[in-house]
């Protein structure tokens, strides 16, 4: 593609976005918060223990009570020792001492994943498991289940019980991180929890366990509408690693980009390639959604392109083989039972949702050979292209089937957008009309403030 003048400003935009990793991890004070009561089976015996200061016995007491963990494979719920040996309580057999609204974690999580001006969303916190790993423990890479449209992250609470091994490994386009909770908790001057939380598409495995006991609380974290936190005195975490990328080191790239009379002269699309994956409810979801429960960078791009009155679409991007040419269209659809040889053709007779991309640079498509008028955007890309080429082949890794979760039963799967931002020409780069109902309530006062001058601050 033919470099043009302004690509520096456009590598500046891909800058700003950084690459902080997928995930936050931090330590807290265990405080009187350790203590933790569960049911030992279908009898009424009940078991106790303290994780402050929990000895080898009252250990092996709570594994015994545990029972052998399952994950998902596909559809199906597996016990596998080869794929994932532990134990594990579900939440009606145990009540664990743990806060994590007045511990802090809450509030450190929502600040680290929620991007932008965290106060219009919310994370909900839902207890999900306990789980022991003893020596020679173990879970194998999985991607936590999408449960839900509004999944968004997960959640692991290390207590403070003497082991050797079980690191939590992360892997994310192709980056790896380990986080040794058993290191980061013996280096602590009194007993305390550690804790990681990181974006559902995120994989991750737990490395064999050498010695002693790895318990474990998991969080399914699920994104809400605007709800603030409750005033509860919180007790200091202290950060590991931070995950947020700078919302005003990207405005500033943005607002520069725009500034630049040679950009899109007739308007166009600044198109970004997803860095997460979303979930989505095959056949139901609708796509607008997405912009509703963006993580991390992806969260940064629209919350600064609104701030700025620039549209941001989620689309999907075809190949269309016929014209040689892409495709953005802002709908899902099971394109299994309808095979669209032709988009160019599809878009030009039956159905103007979607745009033809000419990306700048490249020669303009010809359509001489259909009938009507295509539509056709100017589209610059600041981020690699994520391709949406057929629908179950590209949500599902490895097919349905072969799907590694924490649960059995897909009811969503994640799969790949791109956010089409879209620019009117110089002069009038403005093309929000409106904002999207659900953010109206909580954000219609923070845009006015934004457009009178004020800059997005970062957290
Ligand atoms: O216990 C852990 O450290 C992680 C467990 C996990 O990945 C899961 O339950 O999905
Ligand atoms: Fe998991």
């Amino acid at each position: 593609m033919a470099t043009q003048h302004f690509q520096p400003k456009v590598d500046a935009l891909f800058a700003a976005l950084g690459k902080r990793p997928p995930f936050c991890t931090g330590v807290t004070s265990l405080d009187n918060h350790g203590v933790l009561f569960y049911r030992k089976g279908e009898n009424r015996d009940a078991g106790y223990l303290n994780f402050a200061s929990a000895d080898e016995e009252a250990l092996q007491d709570l594994s015994a009570a545990c029972d052998l963990a399952s994950f998902g494979h596909g559809q199906q719920t597996v016990y596998d020792e080869t794929y994932r040996k532990a134990r594990k309580l579900d939440t009606d057999r145990f009540a664990s001492m743990i806060d994590i609204h007045s511990s802090g974690i809450a509030q450190h999580v929502s600040d680290e994943l929620l991007e932008g001006k965290n106060f219009k969303r919310t994370l909900r916190f839902e207890l999900y498991k306990l789980n022991v790993y003893e020596k020679d423990s173990f879970f194998k890479p999985h991607t936590d289940t999408p449960r839900a449209e509004n999944m968004f992250g997960s959640l692991v609470i290390t207590f403070p019980t003497p082991h050797v091994g079980g690191a939590l490994v992360l892997r994310h386009n192709g980056d790896e991180w380990a986080v040794d909770s058993s290191s980061i908790l013996s280096q602590q001057s009194k007993p305390s929890i550690c804790f990681i939380a990181f974006y559902s598409d995120v994989e991750h495995e737990v490395l064999p366990l050498q010695s002693g006991h790895r318990v474990t609380l998991t969080y399914n974290l699920y994104i809400e509408k605007s709800k603030l936190y409750s005033e509860i005195p919180q007790l200091p975490t202290i950060p590991i690693h931070k995950s947020a990328p700078d919302c005003l080191v990207f405005k500033t790239a943005l607002n520069d980009f725009l500034q630049d009379p040679d950009v899109f002269p007739n308007g166009g699309v600044l198109a970004f390639g997803l860095r997460f994956k979303y979930p989505i409810i095959l056949s139901e979801t609708n796509l607008e959604q997405i912009i509703h429960v963006l993580k991390g960078c992806d969260a940064t791009i629209k919350d600064v392109a609104h701030s700025l009155s620039l549209e941001v679409v989620p689309e999907v991007l075809i190949h269309d083989n016929e014209n040689g040419v892409d495709v953005m269209y802002p709908q899902l659809c099971d394109w299994d039972g309808i095979h669209i040889a032709s988009w160019a053709e599809y878009l030009a007779e039956k159905d103007d949702l979607g745009f033809v991309v000419h990306e700048v640079g490249e020669p303009e498509p010809d359509f001489d050979n259909l009938d009507e008028e295509v539509k056709v955007k100017d589209v610059i890309w600041v981020t690699p292209k994520t391709r949406f080429t057929n629908f179950k082949a590209t949500f599902l890794r490895g097919g349905e089937d072969d799907y590694y979760g924490n649960e059995a039963g897909i009811t969503c799967v994640y799969g790949s957008v791109v956010l089409a931002v879209m620019v009117g020409p110089p002069g009038h780069r403005e093309t929000l009309q409106e904002i999207p109902k659900r953010e109206k309530l909580h954000e219609r006062d923070i845009y006015e403030l934004d457009r009178r001058g004020s800059d997005l601050e970062s957290d």
